[in-house]
């Protein structure tokens, strides 16, 4: 069985809407899986249930072996971070604390404990802002560290959130749109942040992305799954799908898709 995670004839229904239909695939260990599919398709609601804000109407979820019955509230603890379609951070409070609050479970008492006036440990907090400003500055953002997060531009604010997903060390790390309203200056070193993860610690980390910049996903995924109307209309390497004439129909309807042409229907 794979160490990683593994999506097994999940389905999701809203009412009378089948939102996800027997979506079956797994993330192995130490690789990027990508998901795609046009808008509606149940990217989101996949997310939602592997990071537990959804519980599927059938099937499960397998992680790290285990049978896995994820809960928002535990899934730092369990290794899984998640950045969110939008950034999701506290506007208030600045860039670095915003990253050592993503740290907060792994720690005896830091940050979090402080913020909610528990005892904690000076040590502890210095140790957890070095590390939170060391993830800034991987991300090219450690000039804005002491700035509250809600006055910063939209592809920092990206950036600080990734650093709040990533100081946690996950195991699994879900993306959601991660190149969504970046630059083309940013989505080179996003690219190589994305392939270099998976093998940089001594625990491997799975990577999971949601994302409509097809570029983007050529370029990182070892495997790419592919939904239209909530089921799984092809799963395989990024050439393998581009080549796939379900995956031409699911975007195009008739034609197979050209990178650019993926990239530029499914970013409008
Ligand atoms: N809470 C909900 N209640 C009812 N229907 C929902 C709910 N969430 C999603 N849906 C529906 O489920 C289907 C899948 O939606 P979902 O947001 O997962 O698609 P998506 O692939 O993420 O789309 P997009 O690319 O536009 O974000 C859509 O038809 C959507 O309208």
């Amino acid at each position: 069985m794979s160490g990683g995670l593994v999506v097994d004839n999940v389905g999701v229904r809203f009412g009378g809407l089948v939102a996800l239909e027997s979506v079956s695939f797994d993330v192995p260990e130490a690789t990027v899986t990508g998901v795609i599919g046009p808008n509606g398709a149940g990217k989101t609601t996949l997310f939602n249930v592997i990071s537990g804000f959804i519980k599927p109407t059938n099937g499960s979820l397998t992680w790290e072996g285990k049978a896995f019955s994820p809960k928002p509230n535990h899934l730092v603890r369990d290794g899984v971070a998640r950045t969110l379609q939008g950034v999701g951070l506290f506007p208030l409070l600045t860039a670095v604390e915003n990253v050592m609050l993503g740290a907060t479970i792994r720690r005896k008492a830091g940050f979090g404990s402080a913020l909610l006036g528990l005892p904690r440990s000076d040590r502890d907090e210095a140790a957890l802002r070095k590390e939170a400003h060391e993830w800034l500055e991987r991300l090219g953002a450690t000039d804005v560290a002491g700035r509250p997060a809600g006055t910063l531009a939209y592809p920092v604010q990206k950036r600080v959130a990734l650093a709040r997903a990533l100081i946690s060390r996950p195991r699994l790390l879900m993306l959601d749109e991660p190149a969504g309203g970046l630059g083309a200056e940013d989505l080179g070193p996003l690219a190589e942040l994305i392939t270099t993860l998976p093998r940089e610690w001594d625990t491997p980390c799975s990577v999971v992305l949601v994302e409509h910049h097809m570029d983007l996903v050529m370029k990182v995924c070892d495997k790419v799954v592919v939904l239209d109307f909530g089921r799984c209309v092809a799963t395989g390497t990024p050439a393998q799908v581009q080549s796939d004439p379900a995956v031409a129909a699911a975007y195009l309807g008739e034609e197979p898709p050209e990178e650019s042409a993926l990239t530029e229907e499914s970013t409008s």
